[in-house]
């Protein structure tokens, strides 16, 4: 009976010793683990997280850059066409430039992205593909199916017609205009003046490449952003 009572003895103190080591651990991980939760954001090195972005950005912003070409006398005499095929024909600088352009307009909340005719077309699709965005174009005269609204610009270099296709945006969207170039802003101004005929709102003129002495910004009746100045 003693035997009994000392072997019974033994083993509950064992057991009791087992829930003992086995709760320790349980509620002093389960601590750890709710300090490091509750610390996490603050030992977080969000300035310099920032800091590597914006690092991240500048080069591939240099890498975009590099590959932009100049061509004197195109298509006219007097005329330096920035070209941005070579960028394109780069896989790695059109990812960063896509990346640049992506990131930017995920900031502005918009409802579509607008591309214009043609090089905007080449721009304007991945990054709406890339938000799950419409994409809509803006096409020169009598390009577009069915009823569209209108209206005449002028170039760098001469005079054309926008069109958009009525009801492929609806009163009160928010709308990012995309081009490869702001030069004179003549095509700028005029698809906002689109945007505007469409009872939509133009929250930004987004261009790859922005020609700082035609001060064509000042011509576009909203805010204009561009990634590389000239
Ligand atoms: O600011 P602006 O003086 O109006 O010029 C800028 C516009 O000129 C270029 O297009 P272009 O009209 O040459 O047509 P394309 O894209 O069909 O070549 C460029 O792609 C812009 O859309
Ligand atoms: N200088 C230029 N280079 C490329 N595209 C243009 N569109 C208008 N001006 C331009």
């Amino acid at each position: 009976m003693y035997q009994f009572d000392h072997h019974m003895e033994v083993n509950i103190i064992y057991v009791c010793k087992a829930i003992a080591y086995y709760s320790f651990n349980l509620i002093f991980q389960s601590r750890q683990n709710v300090m490091l939760f509750c610390k996490a954001p603050y030992q977080i090195n969000w300035k310099e997280i920032a800091q590597q972005k914006k690092m991240e950005d500048k080069n591939k912003l240099d890498r975009v850059k590099a590959r932009i070409d100049a061509i004197p006398d195109f298509p006219k005499p007097g005329i330096l066409f920035r070209d941005i095929f070579p960028v394109l024909s780069d896989h790695g600088a059109f990812s960063d430039l896509i990346d640049l352009m992506t990131s930017h307009v995920k900031s502005l909340s918009v409802d579509v992205v607008i591309g214009l005719d043609a090089r905007g077309f080449l721009l304007g699709p991945i990054i709406a593909q890339n938000l799950q965005l419409p994409f809509v174009p803006i096409r020169k005269k009598g390009k577009l199916p069915g009823k569209t609204i209108q209206v005449e610009y002028k170039l760098e270099y001469g005079s054309d017609i926008f069109e958009l296709q009525v009801d492929s945006v609806k009163e009160g969207q928010r709308i990012v205009i995309v081009d490869d170039l702001l030069a004179t802003g003549g095509t700028m101004s005029a698809a906002c003046q689109l945007v505007t005929k469409a009872n939509a709102t133009t929250v930004e003129c987004l261009v790859v490449i922005e020609l700082k002495d035609l001060d064509g910004r000042s011509k576009v009746p909203s805010k204009v952003h561009s990634l590389v100045e000239y």
